[in-house]
């Protein structure tokens, strides 16, 4: 089944945990820190993340958009993170990184920005349990989804199905009821998205539309079939 990672950055940075509540039946809950360098915005740290994490049930999805991920990314499994995404062009050891976030309990993830190709890493997806391909440009929500980035998903997917191995594949960016099923199609199934569901009246509502409208699709994509 699809996952929904509802994105906070959409939500009201005041009132967390009430947010959090908002998307009772989301499968993770996707916080973007970002560190005014990496990209050119600022939102949250380690602190934050703590107190999140004992704020809600709904395990941590965290996106660290932030240079020198390879001293950071650690604290946010000790902080409560269940999975902690770093990005490809910061990271200064990537196969070491990701041994260290295992290691410490949580899913190891990395990022690729629009413009970073897949195939040069190729030889690492075997230490990742996720792989994340951006759909917008890092930095902020409510931008258009890239659908230039359709054919990198694709690649992606079928490096995971030759490799035979069971890495996620999420996409975050502009995911919404019109974007959700070509990401689905093209081998998506983790789903993060920020405006399409907080930027709406019935949160928890949005979020199981999303994910009937991607196992629709899901069903019926070749990649499925074959996995
Ligand atoms: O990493 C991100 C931006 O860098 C966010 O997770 C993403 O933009 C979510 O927001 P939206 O769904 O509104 O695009
Ligand atoms: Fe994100």
């Amino acid at each position: 089944m699809a996952q929904i990672n509802p994105s906070i950055l959409s939500a009201d940075f005041a009132r967390l945990a009430e947010e959090a509540k908002a998307v009772e039946g989301a499968d993770w809950l996707h916080v973007d820190v970002m560190d005014n360098h990496f990209v050119p915005n600022l939102t949250l740290g380690v602190p934050v993340v703590e107190s999140l994490s004992r704020a809600t049930d709904i395990p941590l999805d965290c996106h660290l958009m932030i240079e020198e991920p390879d001293r950071w990314a650690p604290q946010y499994v000790e902080a409560g993170a269940g999975s902690v995404t770093f990005h490809a062009e910061a990271a200064a050891a990537p196969v070491r990184l990701a041994r260290e976030i295992r290691a410490k309990g949580a899913r190891a993830a990395m990022a690729l920005k629009p413009a970073t190709p897949i195939e040069p890493y190729e030889d690492l997806l075997p230490e990742l349990d996720m792989l994340l391909v951006m759909t917008v440009e890092p930095g902020f929500g409510g931008q258009a989804f890239l659908d230039i980035m359709l054919p990198k998903i694709r690649r992606t997917r079928e490096l995971i199905a030759r490799h035979g191995l069971e890495l996620w594949l999420q996409v975050d960016g502009g995911v919404s009821a019109e974007t959700i099923e070509r990401c689905a199609e093209a081998g998506a199934d983790v789903f993060v998205a920020g405006s399409a569901v907080y930027g709406t009246d019935d949160p928890a509502a949005a979020v199981r539309m999303l994910r009937h409208q991607a196992d629709e699709a899901t069903a019926a994509a070749s990649w499925a079939c074959r996995h």
